[in-house]
């Protein structure tokens, strides 16, 4: 993690800044800095995190991404007077020039692109670089916004040219478009920068046409630039996350990036002056995670906004240490994704459907009456936000402290039959806990036929330990092979889960016939197979059938994003029980992939059961389960138009059910 502390301007520098004299920045100051690295030395973060140097970035890297002009501009500034000082800056918007920001600018963009060459190389795996002044406004030839060089631009440039890098995928969530990435690879298919922002129809800074969500890209860069505007402050974390699920990840996945940079800019948390949003600080956690299954683990998360010290303190708290592989913070309550963010999502979808197979069958926009309406509607709003805006502003945002994420004793857990060898790394679980005569009964009264001999038996009390000790989080996930993988699912959701944990979200991976109540909601099945199956038996078993069966890696990706991901945050489960039936397909990347994501449910508490003779699949099972970064999957080929589309209609079947599979405005209002 690198971090660049810049100092305040002092006396010394030879120039007295009388404060009436020039105007200075009151929100983009250097406790934010000391703040958030403060957080992260208070909180034993930093301590594990390997410190990269920061250092000036040369002339040749600034100049990847800015005019000769524009940097010998910048660099005459340390020696300008008060009066040319001041002429300097106001020929550009929104940017404060100091004799010092020149030097501070070059250590900002330096460190960026230390921190990339620690993770290209493999020095480290991920890394965040906590840097002023912020870049993703800075322009060619343009300071803005308080930037002055465009530190992630710079850094994906120099990660293909120095580091090979072919794909380079920006995701920024900052709350104000970094136009100045946009404009640098607009016409640029390596590079896909993604961008959500506060909008409200342009009238939010910098007020431009070109934020709207219709601007993809161009040329050869057409479907590469995906900007989603919100058109209303109070966005939540379930907005969020629907866009990331519904829109971001399915590209992200078939871009198949080899490295991902993050504008991280937490403005957008609550709190922040700027953004004026609703989403806490454990939404970045999430956010964080869901890209670190990208370009085998490789991300580099640079700081650009955040002005609400205490939001951005814990933000970036929440970002390194998800960075650093500890369980994730249960993201509680969600609800629906608002009216205005449905249209939002469902306009996206809708222009960038034509660039992305993954999107193909995504609703067309929002018909204009209804997006007419809408708009009536906001003006109406508009009237009303007015009155609102001076009373918002009074009121001050609270929320609660994130809660703490502790890493469990033992990470990982193995259930073997004694023949069986443990991976290395796993913790083989033999001590079995007494389950008294009553539970010993009802599992040999299952319909297995070996549950009833001894090691049937142990084999149960060893998982009911398993369960038991991830609900104490001494264990933080598990793999049990067992001779008979259906048989075990039932005891366990049946016997052994039910009364260990309130929710029990059950991914099922292959075709086999599940057959116990799932009425009472204390279990969601999601059953992804190639089986076409067409009953539908209520709210809390869904069978997704692929067509092509669970080889077809698009097919997968898009039950995985537009299904089981969304379904998995509304249910909340406080354990996920991931069941690899015999003969499913699934390939291992895949495979490591959905271990990797389904992290992000009930604390990393994933039991994972395979059929013994499934044993191959065992090596990535653990190493997925250890925390490892999933393989990048191949290039996502192009799926069957039939897939799709079935997916896409079960999806607008289901939503009625489940609000965080919506995508567009609901036709009634
Ligand atoms: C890195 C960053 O995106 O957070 C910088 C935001 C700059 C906001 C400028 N506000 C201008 C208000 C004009 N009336
Ligand atoms: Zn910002």
């Amino acid at each position: 993690m690198g971090w660049g502390l810049t100092d305040p301007p002092q006396e010394e520098d030879g120039l007295a800044l009388q404060e009436e004299a020039v105007p200075a920045c009151k929100i983009e100051v250097p406790e934010r800095l000391s703040v958030s690295y403060e957080a992260l030395v208070r909180t034993g973060l930093s301590d594990r995190c390997v410190s990269v140097p920061p250092r000036e970035a040369s002339d040749a890297e600034i100049l990847l991404v800015h005019s000769e002009e524009y940097l010998e501009g910048v660099k005459k500034t340390p020696h300008m007077t008060l009066e040319d000082l001041k002429e300097f800056t106001l020929q550009y918007g929104d940017v404060y020039f100091h004799p010092n920001i020149y030097h501070c600018a070059k250590l900002a963009a330096g460190s960026a692109l230390q921190l990339v060459d620690s993770v290209m190389t493999g020095k480290v795996r991920n890394g965040m670089a906590l840097v002023r002044p912020p870049g993703h406004h800075s322009m060619r030839s343009a300071a803005s916004g308080f930037c002055v060089f465009n530190n992630v631009a710079i850094a994906a440039r120099y990660a293909k040219q120095k580091h090979g890098a072919e794909r380079v995928l920006i995701v920024d969530w900052d709350i104000h478009h970094g136009q100045g990435v946009q404009y640098c690879f607009e016409d640029d298919p390596s590079v896909l920068y993604f961008s959500w922002h506060r909008y409200e129809r342009q009238k939010f800074w910098p007020n431009l046409r070109e934020s709207d969500y219709d601007s993809v890209g161009k040329g050869s860069g057409a479907g590469f630039n995906v900007n989603v505007p919100w058109n209303e402050v109070g966005m939540e974390n379930s907005d969020y996350l629907s866009v990331f699920c519904h829109v971001l990840l399915p590209v992200a996945y078939e871009f198949c990036p080899d490295l991902v940079l993050v504008c991280a800019g937490f403005d957008s948390a609550i709190g922040d002056p700027e953004g004026e949003m609703c989403a806490t600080p454990d939404i970045f956690a999430h956010l964080t995670h869901l890209l670190m299954n990208l370009a085998g683990g490789k991300l580099c998360a640079v700081l650009e906004g955040g002005y609400n010290l205490t939001s951005l303190a814990q933000s970036v708290c929440q970002t390194v240490q998800t960075l650093l592989g500890d369980p994730l913070p249960q993201l509680a309550n969600l609800r629906s994704p608002c009216e205005s963010a449905l249209e939002s999502l469902q306009c996206v979808r809708s222009v960038q459907r034509r660039y992305w197979s993954i999107l193909k069958h995504a609703a067309d926009s929002a018909t204009t009456d209804v997006s007419n309406k809408r708009i009536k509607l906001a003006k109406a709003e508009e009237e009303k936000a007015e009155t609102a805006e001076d009373e918002r502003s009074q009121e001050e945002k609270v929320w609660p402290e994130p809660a703490e994420r502790l890493r469990p004793p033992v990470c990982s857990a193995s259930v073997l039959p004694d023949d069986a060898a443990c991976p290395d790394g796993l913790k083989r679980l033999v001590s079995s806990k007494d389950l008294g005569p009553l539970l010993v009964s009802r599992i040999r009264n299952r319909s297995m036929e070996d549950a009833g001999d001894a090691d049937g038996v142990a084999t149960f009390s060893r998982l009911y330990t398993l369960i038991e000790k991830m609900r104490t989080n001494e264990i933080g996930n598990g793999v049990a092979l067992v001779p008979d993988v259906a048989a075990a699912v039932e005891c366990v959701v049946q016997d052994l889960g039910s009364d260990l944990v309130s929710r029990v979200l059950v991914v099922c991976v292959g075709k086999e016939e599940l057959n116990y109540a799932t009425a009472d909601g204390k279990m969601l099945v999601v059953q992804i197979s190639g089986e076409d199956k067409e009953e539908q038996k209520g709210k809390y078993y869904i069978p997704v059938c692929l067509k092509k069966g669970c080889g077809d890696t698009v097919g997968f990706i898009q039950a995985v994003f537009g299904l089981l991901l969304p379904l998995g945050y509304e249910y909340d489960p406080g354990l996920v029980l991931l069941v690899r039936m015999p003969g499913s397909g699934v390939g291992d990347c895949m495979w490591q992939q959905l271990i990797g994501l389904l992290k992000g449910f009930a604390k990393g508490h994933t039991l994972v059961l395979m059929q013994t003779n499934d044993g191959a699949c065992m090596g990535p099972t653990a190493s997925a389960l250890l925390g490892h970064p999933a393989p990048p999957l191949q290039e996502l080929l192009t799926p069957l138009p039939d897939d799709g589309g079935a997916l896409e209609r079960m999806r607008e079947r289901l939503q009625a059910d489940w609000k965080m599979l919506q995508t567009t405005v609901s036709s009634g209002n």
